[in-house]
């Protein structure tokens, strides 16, 4: 049995808390809404983000910082991208020992164009990381809490520390591989978000199977020619992390960015959206910190870019896919040369 800390009681964390208590292991979760903290520790319920499900009576949860800070040799980040610098630097005042870090959030930072573990790096000292680790792949808390079939990937450089997180999830309903290329990973986790909400536009717009197709097959090349680029794997785009989770955001009527994408294709405004979703929808964080890395790199990124315009620019979803049909010709097998 180990002793984990969960940082942040949103949709993700409880579903991967249930997951951590269920498999026996002693596991408290932080929110920063005492109230919710006492939800969970005296109904054994979260109704705002897991609603109608029960939580296992043997998870805990507080809105003390430092108590969920003394608790872990294992503490998972949970919180949206937006949120990480800051919760990592506060809870690094009550850090004093060794810990293995893990996240699971899929974005990156606009302007400083960080991935999330580059974050945690800067704002944790080293002396009490014994290791970052990321969890990503297809996998939507609404289907983990009712025990659905999931297969997720652990990514760290050092191979043994993705092992014991591997070790740590999984049970018969919840299968972690591990793999040691942690910028691939991030990337694909964090790009898919962008890729969702053009799918999410497209069927707003009534576009139908062929149009989502062609976002998710191009998505793919583009996130892979950033991603080769930055040093993943190629491989990597076309696993779990990559490819898988591109198809689960694209495809779910539970993806919060599909969802915010075809309320855009509808006609709805992006600040209208974000305030009816009531959840992180981090792709579009992470469409600006992607249009900027594409410039940065000087990667062509189409699908992206048009996002940017319509998210940022008020282009016309139309307007953006007509230009997307209208490009200059091209060979379709490009972007690993
Ligand atoms: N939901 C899912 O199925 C999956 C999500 N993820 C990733 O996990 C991450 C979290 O997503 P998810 O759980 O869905 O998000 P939610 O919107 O469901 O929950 C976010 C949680 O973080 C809390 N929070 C927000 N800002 C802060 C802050 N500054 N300090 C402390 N807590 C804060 C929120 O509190 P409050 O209630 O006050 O807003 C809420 O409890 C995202 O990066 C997402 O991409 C990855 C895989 C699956
Ligand atoms: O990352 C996810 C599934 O793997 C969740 O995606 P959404 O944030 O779009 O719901």
């Amino acid at each position: 049995m180990k002793k984990v800390t969960v940082l942040g009681a949103g949709s993700w964390g409880t579903a991967l808390a249930m997951v951590l208590a269920e498999n026996g292991h002693d596991t408290l979760i932080w929110s920063h809404r005492h109230e919710q903290a006492k939800e969970i520790n005296e109904q054994h319920t979260n109704e705002k983000y897991v609603p109608n499900i029960q939580l296992p009576e043997n998870l805990r949860a507080t809105s003390d910082l430092k108590e969920a800070a003394e608790h872990g040799d294992i503490i998972i980040f949970a919180v949206p991208t937006k949120a990480i610098r800051e919760v990592a630097e506060n809870i690094m005042n009550y850090l004093n020992r060794k810990v293995l870090i893990v996240h699971v959030s899929k974005g990156i930072e606009p302007d400083s164009l960080k991935r999330i573990s580059e974050i945690l790096e800067e704002s944790i000292s080293p002396h009490v990381i014994e290791d970052i680790v990321v969890l990503s792949g297809p996998s939507h808390a609404e289907e983990v809490v009712l025990h659905h079939p999931t297969t997720i990937t652990a990514a760290c450089t050092n191979l043994r520390s993705a092992e014991k997180i591997q070790d740590l999830f999984m049970n018969q309903y919840f299968r972690v591989y591990t793999n040691t290329d942690v910028i691939g990973v991030e990337l694909g986790g964090a790009l898919k978000n962008v890729i969702a909400l053009a799918a999410g536009i497209s069927d707003g717009l009534n576009y139908g199977d062929n149009a989502k197709a062609a976002l998710i097959t191009r998505g793919l090349a583009e996130i892979a020619r950033l991603g080769v680029r930055m040093g993943g794997n190629p491989f990597t785009f076309a696993g779990l992390t990559g490819m898988g989770d591109l198809i689960v955001t694209c495809t779910s009527v539970h993806s919060r960015n599909w969802k915010a994408g075809n309320m855009l294709g509808k006609g709805m405004k992006l600040a209208e959206v974000l305030e009816s979703m009531g959840m992180v929808v981090e792709g579009v964080r992470t469409t600006k910190a992607a249009y900027q890395l594409a410039k940065k790199y000087d990667v062509p990124m189409p699908i992206t870019t048009a996002l940017f315009e319509v998210l940022f620019n008020e282009k016309e979803p139309k307007d953006a896919v007509d230009e997307l049909m209208n490009r200059l010709k091209k060979r379709e097998i490009d972007y690993l040369q």
